[in-house]
């Protein structure tokens, strides 16, 4: 999709950063799903309706149970979607057609979808739940996920390669909530204290993400210093 311009030219710079999740569990899902994909691609599905619907499904099922504390049956039915996020881009490899504008309507609608997960956790503290520290760190859980996101696109929107995944990536905020929010629904089948999971969860990743924003932050800033520097030399050599 074209590299960066500060990154032209220059030795690969060192991803900073664990991004566990993405590097070992996307290889797995890859050759899970890719049979799946292929058989979309048969039925004449296009990568972009799966990205819309999958989104769809996802903002269905966290909008409709999650505010009513309904998280087992919200996390059945996201889960069933979610995953179409890892298939309309093997669907587009598959058929020779990445392209942008998929880029483009992958990451838009990623941002949505988790805009719809972390305010439904919110809606629900601040209704029946009732709990308005939760409400404010499911808030703040959405918010921080956003901007993390953000400081990647905008850094290398002005030609940085961003050479960081960070803490909490997309995927670890969707495992980490998912996973808990799945188990604390089960509270309301008569397993005791499982509830509490939610709640852990979303601090664990309210923390994550703040530091996932500082080291992208910070990388940024370093980038920036380094390239603006380099085109100043550049500029004074001519
Ligand atoms: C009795 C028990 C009840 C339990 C109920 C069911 C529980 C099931 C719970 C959860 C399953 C959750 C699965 C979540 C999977 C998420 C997969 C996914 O969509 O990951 C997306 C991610 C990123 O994709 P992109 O490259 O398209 O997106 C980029 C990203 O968003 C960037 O954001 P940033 O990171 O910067 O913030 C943007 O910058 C960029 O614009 C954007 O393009 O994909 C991956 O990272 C790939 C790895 C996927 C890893 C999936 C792991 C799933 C692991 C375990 C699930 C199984 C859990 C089982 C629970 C057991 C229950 C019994
Ligand atoms: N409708 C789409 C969706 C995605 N793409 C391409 O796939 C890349 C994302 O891959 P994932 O495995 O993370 O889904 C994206 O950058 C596009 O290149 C597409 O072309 N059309
Ligand atoms: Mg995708
Ligand atoms: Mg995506």
């Amino acid at each position: 999709m074209g590299q960066p311009v500060a990154s032209r030219g220059r030795a690969a710079t060192p991803t900073l950063g664990k991004a566990m999740l993405n590097k070992y569990a996307r290889a797995f899902f890859t050759r899970v799903l890719t049979p799946f994909a292929a058989f979309l691609i048969r039925r004449g599905v296009s990568p972009d309706t799966v990205t819309l619907l999958g989104t769809a499904g996802v903002v269905a099922g966290a909008l409709v149970f999650y505010p009513m504390g309904e998280f087992f049956w919200g996390t059945v039915v996201i889960t069933l979607f979610v995953f179409s996020d890892l298939v309309d881009g093997n669907m587009a490899r598959q058929l020779g057609r990445s392209s942008r504008w998929g880029a483009f309507l992958d990451s838009t609608l990623d941002r949505v979808a988790d805009g719809a997960i972390f305010g439904g956790f919110a809606l629900w503290y601040a209704g029946g739940g009732d709990d308005i520290a939760l409400c404010a760190v499911s808030i703040f859980c959405l918010a921080s996920g956003q901007v993390v996101s953000y400081t990647k696109a905008r850094g290398e929107s002005i030609g940085l390669p961003v050479a960081v995944n960070g803490l909490v990536e997309r995927a670890e905020r969707l495992v980490i909530s998912l996973v808990a929010a799945g188990f604390a629904g089960l509270h309301k089948f008569g397993v005791p204290g499982i509830q509490y999971l939610l709640p852990v969860a979303l601090w664990i990743v309210a923390v994550g993400s703040l530091v996932t924003l500082i080291q992208r932050v910070v990388t940024v800033r370093r980038e920036s210093a380094e390239a603006d520097e380099a085109a100043g030399a550049q500029e004074a050599a001519k």
